[in-house]
C-alpha cells in the first residue's frame, strides 16, 4: 500500500538530540557501521555529535535516574483524607493536583471550553488506552474501552498517536473509523480534505481499508533501512541481557528493560548508546522502561497532531479545541502542540506527580475510559455527528 512520496517532506533538522550519546564503551562494544550512504539522508541532519570521549559518571547517573523515573509509581495517596497543614510529600502531590486537576472533576469546565467549537481527540495507546503490562505483546485494550473510543469518534475526529508501528497499533485498536499515527508520529494515515491539494504537505494519496482514499505521510521514510539495520544490531547486543526485548517499529526501534534486573539497566543503556554513538542520523529517547532509537529529525507526536489537525481541516485557532490524552514523555510534544494559543486541552495520564505541559490529569486507563464516555455523551447531546 505504501507509495513513494511525490514531494520532499517538510522535515526540518533537530537542534540537538534528547540525550547525547555517551563516550567510550565500558563494555568494549564498538559502534556499528551503517551501510546506508550518509549523503542520502544529509538534508535532514544538522546535529553536531560529539566524538566518543571519556566515559562520564554524571551522564551515567543521569541515565539511571531517568530509567528509574520512567514508569511512575502508583499514587498511594488516592482515597486518603489530607492534612493540608502537614507540609510533607502529600502537600507536594496536592499542589501538583491543583496545577493539573483531574479531567473528570474538571469535565464541566473542559466541556464549556469546547462548547460550540470543533473538537478533535488525540489518544496515545500504551498506558492510556491499555494498561502497562510486562509484555508489550499483551497490552490489549478492553472491549469497553474500544466502544468508548468508537463513541467519541462518532461525534468528533479521533486519532491514535503511538510509539508503536502504525500497523501494530491499528490492529490493537481495531477501529477503521479512526486516524492513526505510528512510530511517534512518523507514519500517519489521515483524511484528505479539499483545501489540501495532493502532495501539498509532502504526503501521498493511498487506498486504504475498504477502498477508502486516505493521506499517507512518512517524514522519515528514508530511514527505514537505517532503522532495520540498527534493530538487528540492538537485537545482537542485548542478547546476553536477560529480560531485554527489542521491537522494530519501522521508523524507530524500542529496547525494553522492564523485565531486566535493575543492576543491568546501565550496561544495557550503555550498549544502546554505543550502538548509535557515531551515527548522526539517530538519537535515543526515554519512554516508560524503554529506550527508543529514532531518526534524528525534527518530527514528533506534536508535529503529528498539527499535521492531522490540518488534514482534518481544523487548523489551530479559536474555533478548534484539540484534546490530547497521553502518559509518556513522548506525549509532552503533543501537550505543547495542543496547548499553543491556549485553545487545546492536554491531559496527562499519571498516578504520580510529574513535570508536564498538560493542563489536566487522569490516574490511569480506567479514568481515561470514564472521561471518553462522558465526552461522547456530551458530544452526542451537543453537536451533530461530524461525518
Ligand atoms: O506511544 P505509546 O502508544 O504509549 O507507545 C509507547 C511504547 O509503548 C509500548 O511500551 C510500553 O508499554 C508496554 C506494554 O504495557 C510496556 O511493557 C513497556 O514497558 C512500555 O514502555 C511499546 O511496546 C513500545 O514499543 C512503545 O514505544
Amino acid at each position: 500500500m505504501d507509495e513513494k512520496p511525490k514531494q520532499a517532506s517538510p522535515v526540518l533538522a533537530d537542534s540537538a538530540p534528547n540525550n547525547p550519546p555517551p563516550s567510550k564503551s565500558i563494555l568494549g562494544i564498538h559502534p556499528r557501521r551503517m551501510s546506508q550512504p550518509r549523503a542520502v539522508l544529509s538534508k535532514y541532519l544538522t546535529i553536531p555529535r560529539r566524538k566518543p570521549g571519556k566515559f562520564d559518571d554524571v551522564r551515567c547517573n543521569g541515565w539511571l535516574d531517568s530509567m528509574k523515573a520512567s514508569s511512575p509509581r502508583k499514587n498511594l495517596l488516592k482515597g486518603r483524607s489530607f492534612d493540608f497543614s502537614s507540609g510533607d510529600a502529600d502537600s507536594g502531590y496536592l499542589s501538583w493536583m491543583i496545577k493539573h486537576p483531574s479531567a473528570l472533576t474538571s469535565f464541566e469546565k473542559i466541556f464549556e471550553q469546547a462548547k460550540d467549537k470543533k473538537v478533535a481527540v488525540f489518544l496515545d495507546y500504551d498506558g492510556t488506552l491499555s494498561p502497562i503490562v510486562d509484555d508489550p505483546d499483551c497490552a490489549l485494550m478492553s472491549d469497553e474501552m474500544r466502544s468508548a473510543v468508537r463513541d467519541v469518534a462518532k461525534c468528533c475526529p479521533t486519532a491514535i498517536i503511538s510509539g508503536r508501528s502504525r500497523d501494530k497499533v491499528s490492529k490493537l485498536v481495531g477501529l477503521a473509523e479512526l486516524y492513526y499515527a505510528g512510530s511517534h508520529g512518523m507514519d500517519i494515515i489521515g483524511p484528505i480534505n479539499s483545501d489540501d491539494p495532493d502532495g501539498h504537505l509532502g504526503h501521498v494519496k493511498v487506498t486504504y481499508q475498504q477502498g477508502k482514499e486516505v493521506k499517507l505521510f512518512q517524514p522519515a521514510r528514508e530511514f527505514i533501512p537505517v532503522i532495520d539495520e540498527v534493530f538487528r544490531t540492538l537485537v545482537e547486543i542485548t542478547k546476553g541481557i536477560k529480560g531485554a526485548k527489542v521491537e522494530n517499529h519501522k521508523f524507530c526501534a524500542s529496547v525494553h528493560y522492564r523485565n531486566v534486573d535493575e543492576n543491568h539497566w546501565l550496561p544495557l543503556a550503555q550498549r544502546v548508546y554505543d550502538a548509535v554513538a557515531e551515527d548522526p542520523r539517530l538519537r535515543v529517547t526515554h519512554g516508560r522502561k524503554v529506550l527508543e532509537v529514532r531518526p534524528a529529525i525534527n518530527w514528533n507526536k506534536g508535529k503529528a497532531v498539527e499535521f492531522l489537525l490540518q488534514s482534518i481541516g481544523l487548523k489551530d485557532g479559536e474555533g478548534v479545541v484539540p484534546i490530547y490524552i497521553g502518559d509518556d514523555k513522548t506525549d509532552e510534544d503533543a501537550f505543547e502542540a495542543v496547548g499553543k494559543g491556549g485553545h487545546g486541552v492536554g491531559i496527562l495520564v499519571s498516578a504520580a506527580p510529574r513535570e508536564t505541559s498538560a493542563s489536566y490529569s487522569l490516574e490511569g486507563p480506567s479514568e481515561v475510559m470514564e472521561f471518553l464516555k462522558r465526552l461522547a455523551k456530551a458530544g452526542n447531546n451537543a453537536t451533530p455527528p461530524h461525518h
